[in-house]
Order: C-alpha cells, then sequence, then structure tokens
C-alpha cells in the first residue's frame, strides 16, 4: 500500500518545554490513524506541526511522497491536506452553503464549480437540506458535521480529525463514526486526535499513543488500549 503521509523525526518546542519528542509515523492510503494520550501529551501539537500551523524544531513531513515540511498551511491544503479544528467556529451569520464555500474557493476558483463542490460534500454529511439557512442556529452535532463538511471541501488526500467526537450524545457519536468509516472506505486517508475510546476502536487501523511528547506505543486499537503502558499514562502511577 502507498504511504500517503510520512513524518519522520517531528520535533516541536516552545520556549523550553519539548511539546513532541522525534515522533515519526507513516500513514498508509485509505486508513485510519488514532492518536491518542492524556491532556497535554502533544497531540494536538503535533497534529498543527503535520498541517503547518506550528514551526517545527526538527523533521520532515512528505504527502504522497511530496515534501511540505516548509509549506505554509494554506499551501499545504493545495498540496492535499484538509483539517477540522477542535473549537469549531462557523461564520454564524452565513448560510451553511457560504460557509462551506469560504473552503471550497482554496481549491476551486470557478463560482459555480465550488458551488457544487460545497452542496456535494453538505450532502455527504447530512446538511444539503439545511444550505440555506444560518450557521447561527446549528446544534453541537451539526456544527461537527459543518466544520467536516469544510474540512471535505478542500478536496483533501489526507484529512486531519481534531476531537470531532467530543460531547456528541450516543446516535450523534454513532452518526460521526459512520460518517468518518465512509470517508476511509473511499480512500481517504484519516488521521485523527480523539479522546472517545469507542471512536478509536472501532475506527482506527493503527493507534499511536503519546504521553509527555513521545510516543509510548503504537499498534492495534485493541492491543495498544490494553497495554499497561497506556493505562498508566492515563491513570498516573499511584
Ligand atoms: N502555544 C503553546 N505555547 C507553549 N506551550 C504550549 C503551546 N501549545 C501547547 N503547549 C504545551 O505543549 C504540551 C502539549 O500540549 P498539547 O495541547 O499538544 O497536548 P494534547 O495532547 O493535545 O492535550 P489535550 O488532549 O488536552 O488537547 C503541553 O505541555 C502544553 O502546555
Amino acid at each position: 500500500m502507498p504511504s500517503a503521509l510520512k513524518a519522520d523525526g517531528i520535533t516541536v518546542q516552545f520556549g523550553g518545554v519539548v511539546a513532541v519528542d522525534n515522533v515519526s509515523l507513516d500513514v498508509q492510503q485509505g486508513t485510519i490513524l488514532g492518536l491518542i494520550g492524556p491532556n497535554g501529551a502533544g497531540k494536538t501539537t503535533l497534529f498543527n506541526a503535520l498541517t503547518g500551523f506550528v514551526p517545527l524544531k526538527a523533521g520532515r513531513i512528505a504527502l504522497h511522497g511530496q515534501d511540505v515540511t516548509h509549506l505554509a498551511p494554506h499551501a499545504r491544503v493545495r498540496a492535499g491536506m484538509g483539517r477540522t479544528f477542535q473549537t469549531e467556529r462557523p461564520f454564524e451569520e452565513l448560510t451553511l452553503l457560504e460557509n462551506v464555500l469560504v473552503a471550497a474557493f482554496l481549491r476551486e476558483p470557478k463560482r459555480r464549480h465550488a458551488e457544487q463542490l460545497a452542496m456535494q460534500v453538505l450532502e455527504q454529511v447530512g446538511l444539503a437540506d439545511r444550505h440555506d439557512q444560518p450557521a447561527l442556529d446549528l446544534n453541537l452535532a451539526r456544527r461537527r458535521r459543518l466544520e467536516l463538511a469544510k474540512a471535505l471541501a478542500v478536496q483533501p488526500r489526507v484529512l486531519f480529525l481534531d476531537e470531532m467526537m467530543a460531547g456528541l450524545n450516543p446516535p450523534a457519536l454513532k452518526e460521526m463514526i459512520g460518517f468518518v468509516r465512509e470517508l476511509a472506505a473511499q480512500d481517504l486517508t484519516i488521521v485523527m486526535v480523539e479522546h472517545i475510546m469507542e471512536a478509536i476502536i472501532e475506527l482506527s487501523d493503527h493507534v499511536i499513543v503519546m504521553a509527555n511528547g513521545h510516543v509510548i506505543t503504537e499498534g492495534l486499537p485493541r492491543e495498544v488500549i490494553e497495554d499497561p503502558r497506556v493505562i498508566t499514562a492515563y491513570l498516573g502511577e499511584d
């Protein structure tokens, strides 16, 4: 299977804090990588490093063989990265279609094509029938789906999902798991930071566990969550 995302020796330092220390990963096309670890482990920082939002102290990143290490976030979008943000902030006065259009224009300059693309992704996340409503009225589950639609509107080859499942009620969680599974089935490569273990177990092909900026173990989801080192990292030594 071809490598979709390959990162070697990623290191990020904030002042005296090494938030991510020499982390490497290799994600095969069409697979889902789950990134877990206790609060402060460095997951979001790694995510931001991969997508270009924080500078690297060391390391290299390749997307489908293209070196993107020194590209700015918008250039990584053009190279094929899409991402969601932990705190979704839609333009509340704009309609759902307009919100997704803002993202679609990053990849598709012609308005008619961008609109088609935006409607298509709204359809994919089950929001097409609300496309002309303002984002202001959306509940949490629909805001998340809108966030997913925005990330999909840049037509990514590798999609980064940052805690998409947090706070969802059981039906909405099931629905979101279904959307993500469907995307991977369509050969999209997915990297997800997630605290909800149900989602990690159901979706991940491979799991990386971080603590204190390091990878402490990796492997199949059911194996890693039973690893004593992982349990200790989450619960502490006592
Ligand atoms: N902009 C920043 N400036 C300084 N330190 C930071 C910055 N961002 C993160 N850190 C520090 O880097 C470390 C890793 O934080 P990070 O947010 O990446 O962890 P996380 O695993 O995503 O945690 P959570 O699960 O709570 O989101 C922490 O010690 C944090 O305080």
